[in-house]
């Protein structure tokens, strides 16, 4: 289960079924969240870096799915609880990945900036996602690793385009040194589509 694999039992559930959204009010914002991308490139690493501020070198492959929540404060007072699933990126659960995107409001596609094919998978994610997710959800797209500067295969610019084109945030992170990790989060949190106030 990759980096959530130190992860206590009471927070974290393999092969769970996803939970619909639900029991939010306009200062307190519950909010599903998928994350989807290649085995390997550090979806475990980045979750578990924001919930628990950890870094498992020795992460394992995710089985199925695992699922973590975490809340944080933004300046206006506003609280976002993120019900994270994180699924698992070996093509065999491939088929399970609707389970967790459906009904999700936020889908986080991670690609490893070494790692070209990544970075392909991650687009066919996105495509995925157009025809088959939620008309409203928000996207950021993802590329983590970016403390192996030398090994470097995805240029920002790539990135950065591509997510243009499609409409979504972009960032690079680092799971290992915690770069931009809750600026990921933080960015979401402030795309939300907000509910009407009554
Ligand atoms: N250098 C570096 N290594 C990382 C980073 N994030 C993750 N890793 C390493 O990459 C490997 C895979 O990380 P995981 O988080 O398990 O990958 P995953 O995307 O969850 O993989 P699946 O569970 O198979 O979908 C592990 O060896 C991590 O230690 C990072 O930001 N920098």
């Amino acid at each position: 289960m990759g980096c959530g694999s130190s992860l206590p039992d009471r927070d974290s559930r393999q092969l769970g079924r996803p939970s619909e959204n639900g029991g939010q009010d306009a200062k307190n914002l519950r909010v599903k969240l998928v994350l989807l991308g290649d085995s390997g490139v550090g979806k475990s690493c980045i979750v578990l870096r924001f919930v628990r501020g950890q870094f498992d070198p020795t992460s394992k492959v995710t089985v199925g799915a695992s699922f973590l929540s975490q809340t944080i404060a933004l300046q206006d007072s506003t609280t976002v609880k993120f019900e994270i699933w994180d699924t698992a990126g070996q093509e065999r659960y491939a088929a399970l990945a609707p389970l967790y995107y459906r009904g999700a409001a936020v889908a986080v596609i991670v690609y490893d900036i070494t790692s070209p094919e990544s970075f392909s998978k991650a687009q066919f994610w996105v495509k995925e996602l157009q025809k088959h997710g939620s008309p409203d959800i928000v996207m950021a797209l993802v590329g983590n690793k970016a403390d192996l500067l030398e090994k470097r295969e995805v240029a920002v610019q790539d990135g950065t385009e591509y997510a243009e084109k499609n409409g979504m945030f972009f960032i690079e992170t680092s799971a290992k040194t915690a770069d931009n990790i809750n600026e990921l989060f933080e960015e979401i949190a402030k795309r939300l589509p907000r509910p009407a106030v009554s």
